[in-house]
């Protein structure tokens, strides 16, 4: 087994009043393709959110890549996808421009240089969105936004992707885009921490699921069997969440 890449150890993180990571473990090592499973309102989104800083913890241990998240600064390593929760941001900006941001972070003085230019053309071409780059993202559907939300990930060409529920939503031309897209990530090595509703098209691809339930880690192992259409019984699926945490750390990270 690689090193860990993520590593929670006794994570607790409170909403408001609510206790919602009650001391949570969690280990992804590199390579890995981990997915966190669990019911509505179990703690995935606070779990992956509190691992890039999105989300003030108030007990144990987050470290990355073997460093401790409060020095961590390589944050171009991390690709993330945050739930999506709406179509399209409302923001007239182009197909390019929302992917050229995720490259910023790699980009000397913000400036992007013609690396970088192929870094996001690259990360179009994989999600088969090359061909719409000029577009507005207000003119897209709801599977091509995602799609080029997870181009945007990939701009930075990062080791570690973290996904928070990336087909929810998305039709099935464009699930099986990502599908792909995630093979090719992970063939190339990358390591992959995935919230997902049901397993779905991504399940042969996963090697481990850690479920929570109320926010603890009920289960850490084997993907479970699928049950029916959903990861889990007695999983009703409501969007979206409010922005939570009182002071995010400044990573780079596009929410
Ligand atoms: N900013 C916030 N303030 C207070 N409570 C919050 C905040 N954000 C989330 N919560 C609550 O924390 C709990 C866990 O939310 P979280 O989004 O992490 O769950 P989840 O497992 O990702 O659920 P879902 O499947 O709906 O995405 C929920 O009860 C939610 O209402």
């Amino acid at each position: 087994m690689g090193e860990p890449v993520i590593s929670l150890r006794g994570v607790r993180a409170d909403l408001g009043a609510r206790p919602v990571l009650r001391g949570i473990d969690l280990a992804v090592h590199r390579g890995e393709v981990v997915a966190l499973l669990g019911a509505n309102g179990s703690g995935k989104s606070t779990a992956v959110r509190s691992v890039i800083g999105q989300v003030q913890t108030d007990a144990g241990e987050i470290e990355l890549f073997g460093t401790p998240q409060r020095r961590f600064r390589d944050w171009h390593r991390i690709g993330y996808v945050p739930q999506r929760t709406t179509a399209a941001g409302g923001v007239p900006a182009t197909v390019t421009e929302v992917v050229s941001s995720g490259r910023l972070s790699r980009a000397r003085f913000s400036i992007l240089r013609r690396a970088d230019r192929e870094a996001v053309r690259r990360a179009l071409d994989l999600v088969g969105m090359a061909d719409r780059s000029g577009d507005s993202v207000n003119a897209l559907s709801g599977g091509q936004h995602q799609r080029v939300l997870i181009a945007r990930a990939l701009a930075s060409e990062p080791e570690l992707l973290i996904m928070d529920e990336p087909m929810a939503g998305v039709d099935l031309a464009s699930q099986e885009v990502l599908a792909r897209t995630l093979r090719s990530q992970v063939a190339a090595g990358a390591t992959v921490l995935l919230v997902l509703h049901e397993l779905g098209p991504l399940e042969p691809l996963i090697d481990r699921a850690v479920v929570l339930r109320d926010g603890c880690v009920l289960h850490d192992g084997p993907p479970p069997k699928a049950v029916g259409q959903h990861a889990l019984p007695g999983h009703d699926h409501v969007h979206p969440h409010t922005t939570a945490g009182a002071e995010p750390t400044r990573t780079g990270l596009l929410s």
